[in-house]
């Protein structure tokens, strides 16, 4: 069929085009220059703070250098340090007295090494809510670090750490909806560690403070490897007891300051949702033998061949087609000019930001399903063919999309039978996206607390591109652009300030969950 265009078109078309060259142009420009200085002058009052004394102060540095210095690493689904995870134990016990100690907290261990609390409330007609973090990390080599990864030091007002970030210097925070279970939200669970949500309890008590609402923290011990024993035994216990949760918060996002590019200033974003997740080891076995002899093809050539087509043949970039669009459009006015009429026109300029996007790691995970490769196996000797090559692929699955196509694109794009592909992780769909309208009880109080504790504006609701199996997500952190490369890499740290804004934020929200009324927001006056 032929395609005609009228002169109408035409001249609409050109406008386009001299717009969206104009629109190039000024990206280009601000790219090369420097964007301006963020000038946050915020006159909003914000809640009242903890005032902590300076010797509260030390002991919350000392309690999250003491975590750090426990190894609790979890090396693959079948390895962990489980004599980190017994002193873990012991540690929190000693380091948290009055909340062990309280005659509000039940206490009890889950899965062996997950602990749950449950803290009652003084009104039952209140639904419990639940914070969750872990007490897991991933391991960590000396090698490029300023300072060891586990030794906990501090260096220029940074406290150094396998887990300062990701997550021993938070506290659980879970949340589901009312009449929602907990296995409905929590499977494949993430959970965080719990630093910041023991020691905000921890201060709360020790002021004398009862909770009207009852509340639950889970720490998990095996998030880093799917929260098989830990999360889903947290699950079970409490469906056993059907529970219902009011709200349910884990780690996630955080306060974004500088990393969307164009901003003008720090915006804070709860996960409603996050990408989907498949974990694939790929083997390949062939004959063994003299390597004075080698076939024309061995294990490791004919896996290598497959990972590097993987790699290069990413799938599309999605952008639009999922949640991710309304969340740069609800956000157009935060950006500079011109991107502020560029992404409240993505109908126009959704391509071109798309392509802008895609040129960061951060940005390319919110425009496509990512595919990692994480692990790579094969040979035992210089002179042996090796039997047998193994890599792990780790997909991030874009909410456009599903964990069967993204097989079938794989399939398509290694295109060889030699190649078996297994699984030793659970894998899902992109979950559907938590209600976070006016009425939502949950999600207005951490955005509530979030503005009182940041005095930050705006709050939007936004795609987590980490796996939580949370309701909601948000990281009580500032975090900025050289900050993310940090997450499961060299040199996780956080500043002194960061980790008792962490406690000031569970403070908070433990506050503002002491009611049955959906908070207002607050404004700030700039
Ligand atoms: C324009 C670009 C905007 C992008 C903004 C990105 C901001 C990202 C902020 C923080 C990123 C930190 C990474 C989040 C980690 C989430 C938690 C996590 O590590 N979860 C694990 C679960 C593993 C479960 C076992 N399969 C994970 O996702 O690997
Ligand atoms: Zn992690
Ligand atoms: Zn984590």
């Amino acid at each position: 069929m032929a395609i005609s265009m009228g002169k109408g078109s035409v001249g609409v078309l050109t406008g386009v085009f001299i717009a969206s060259l104009a629109v190039v142009v000024a990206v280009l420009l601000l790219r090369t220059y420097n964007l301006p200085e963020l000038k946050v002058a915020w006159k909003g009052k914000g809640a009242p703070r903890i005032e902590l004394e300076e010797d509260e102060r030390e002991q919350l540095y000392e309690a999250l250098k003491g975590a750090l210095r426990i190894p609790t690493v979890s090396f693959s689904p079948s390895e962990q340090n489980t004599t980190a995870l017994e002193e873990f134990k012991e540690y929190i016990k000693s380091a948290f007295p009055r909340v062990f100690n309280s005659s509000l907290v039940e206490y009890e261990l889950v899965g062996g090494y997950s602990h749950l609390f449950n803290v009652q409330g003084s009104d039952n007609s209140l639904l419990p809510y639940m914070l969750l973090a872990h007490l897991d990390v991933v391991p960590a080599t000396p090698e490029g670090w300023d300072l060891p990864p586990f030794s906990g030091e501090e260096k220029d007002g940074y406290i150094y750490g396998r887990g300062s970030l990701d997550d021993k210097s938070r506290v659980i925070d879970v949340a589901a909806q009312s009449g929602r279970t907990l296995f409905g939200v929590l499977i494949g669970l993430h959970f965080t560690l719990p630093k910041g949500i023991l020691q905000a309890l921890e201060f709360l008590f020790k002021k004398g403070y009862k909770p009207r609402r009852s509340f639950y923290i889970g720490l998990g011990h095996d998030e880093e490897i799917s929260g098989r024993h830990g999360a889903k035994e947290i699950v079970k216990t409490l469906e056993t007891r059907n529970v219902k949760l009011e709200y349910l918060l884990d780690e996630g996002f955080g306060v974004l300051d500088g990393v969307i590019y164009g901003t003008k200033r720090p915006i804070a974003l709860i996960g409603v949702t996050e990408k989907g997740a498949i974990t694939l080891n790929l083997t390949v076995n062939s004959p063994p033998g003299h390597s004075s002899m080698p076939p024309r093809e061995s294990s490791i050539g004919i896996l290598s061949a497959a990972l590097s087509r993987l790699e290069q043949d990413q799938m599309p970039n999605r952008f639009g087609k999922g949640p991710e669009g309304a969340m740069f459009e609800q956000l157009a006015d935060e950006f500079y000019f011109p991107l502020n009429i560029v992404m409240a026109n993505l109908w126009l300029f959704g391509p071109l930001v798309s392509r802008i996007l895609q040129r960061t790691p951060s940005g390319n995970a919110l425009v496509r399903t990512t595919t990692a490769l994480t692990i790579f196996n094969a040979g035992i000797k210089s002179n042996v063919i090796p039997q047998t090559a193994r890599a792990t692929v780790n997909f991030r699955i874009h909410p456009a999309e599903t964990v069967n196509e993204v097989l079938k694109a794989m399939n398509t794009t290694i295109m060889d039978d030699r190649v078996i592909p297994s699984s030793d992780v659970p894998f899902f769909d992109p979950p559907s996206i938590s209600p976070h309208d006016e009425e939502t009880f949950g999600y207005q109080t951490v955005k509530r607390s979030i503005t009182d504790v940041f005095l930050v504006e705006p709050v939007a609701p936004g795609v987590s591109i980490g796996n939580t199996a949370s309701i909601y997500k948000f990281r009580a952190l500032v975090i900025k652009d050289e900050d993310l490369s940090r997450f499961h890499g060299i040199n996780e740290r956080i500043s002194k300030e960061g980790i008792e804004t962490v406690v000031q934020f569970y403070f908070q929200l433990i506050q503002n969950s002491d009611t049955d009324i959906v908070p207002v927001q607050s404004h700030l006056e700039l």
